[in-house]
């Protein structure tokens, strides 16, 4: 007897993420893609269609609305798309205490180097004077700055908090708009737009005398796809809202 495989259905299917997922999904010998979502569709179409996991790969202004349907129909959801705050959290914590037993997993970045990388910044922030981000993207991606910046800037101001550092040194008294970034939390972020460019991510510390650079490039987006897979075969043991893909992760 062969066990069955759990459905899948994607958001965003002909985007350059959902695509990715799309193949993904098909290659998975466990999985089965049974909707794919686009703009304009009636999403009832997954509910038809038996689906117990969807993922979204959308845009910012399209992805609350995907996640309060999911919810409002028992279906889990993995959501890459980025764009949340506080607030946005807060109304899908909301959504699912009226949901039990449904799992929302959310993570603005799916690549496990990444997510090390952010770990890594963590670890390094108490240590260091200054910090700067510089995110590095292609130039049709909607958001500035990055999910994955802005996550990073604010896990490395609250470690310095804790820490009791203060203000980073910086004697800038004149600068040109946007010369010296957009501030997420206390850390100047740097979002860069080229063609040719993927995904990728400096965070640079600076002390006496020294230079500390962690950096990840995503040259693909099946960099992706492993943490995307790994989502959607956990969220249904997940009741409740994940975030971020540190927590499906062993990195003790
Ligand atoms: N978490 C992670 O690891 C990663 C996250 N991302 C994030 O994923 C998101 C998508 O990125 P990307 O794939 O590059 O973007 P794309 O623009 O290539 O794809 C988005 C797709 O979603 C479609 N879409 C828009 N609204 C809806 C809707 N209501 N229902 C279904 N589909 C819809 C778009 O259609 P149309 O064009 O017709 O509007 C488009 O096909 C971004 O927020 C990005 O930051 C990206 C990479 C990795
Ligand atoms: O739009 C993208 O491409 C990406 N978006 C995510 C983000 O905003 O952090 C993840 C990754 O950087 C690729």
């Amino acid at each position: 007897m062969t066990a069955s495989r759990l459905p899948v259905a994607v958001f965003g299917a002909r985007g350059r993420m959902g695509a990715t997922v799309c193949a993904a999904v098909r290659a998975a010998p466990d999985l089965e893609l049974v909707a794919e979502v686009e703009a304009g569709d009636d999403p009832q179409m997954l509910v038809d269609a038996g689906a117990r996991v969807a993922v979204d790969f959308t845009h910012p202004d399209a992805v609350m609305e995907n996640i309060r349907f999911c919810i409002g129909h028992g279906v889990h959801v993995v959501v890459g798309t980025t764009g949340f705050d506080d607030a946005r959290l807060d109304v899908v914590r909301r959504w699912l205490a009226d949901a039990p037993g449904v799992g929302v997993v959310l993570a603005p970045n799916f690549a496990l180097g990444a997510v090390l990388m952010m770990v890594f910044a963590e670890k390094a922030a108490k240590y260091f004077p200054s910090v700067e981000i510089i995110e590095l993207h292609h130039p049709r991606k909607a958001d500035a700055p990055s999910g994955t910046a802005q996550l990073t800037a604010r896990r490395i101001a609250a470690a310095r908090a804790a820490a009791g550092r203060g203000p980073m040194p910086d004697a800038t008294t004149t600068a040109l708009d946007g010369a010296r970034g957009a501030r997420v939390a206390e850390v100047p972020v740097h979002a860069v737009r080229l063609s040719g460019l993927v995904a990728h991510q400096e965070v640079l510390f600076g002390g006496d005398g020294e230079i500390l650079t962690i950096r990840h490039d995503s040259l693909d987006r099946s960099s992706f796809m492993p943490g995307v897979l790994l989502a959607v075969r956990a969220v249904g043991s997940r009741p409740g809202l994940t975030l971020g893909l540190e927590n499906l992760l062993d990195l003790d």
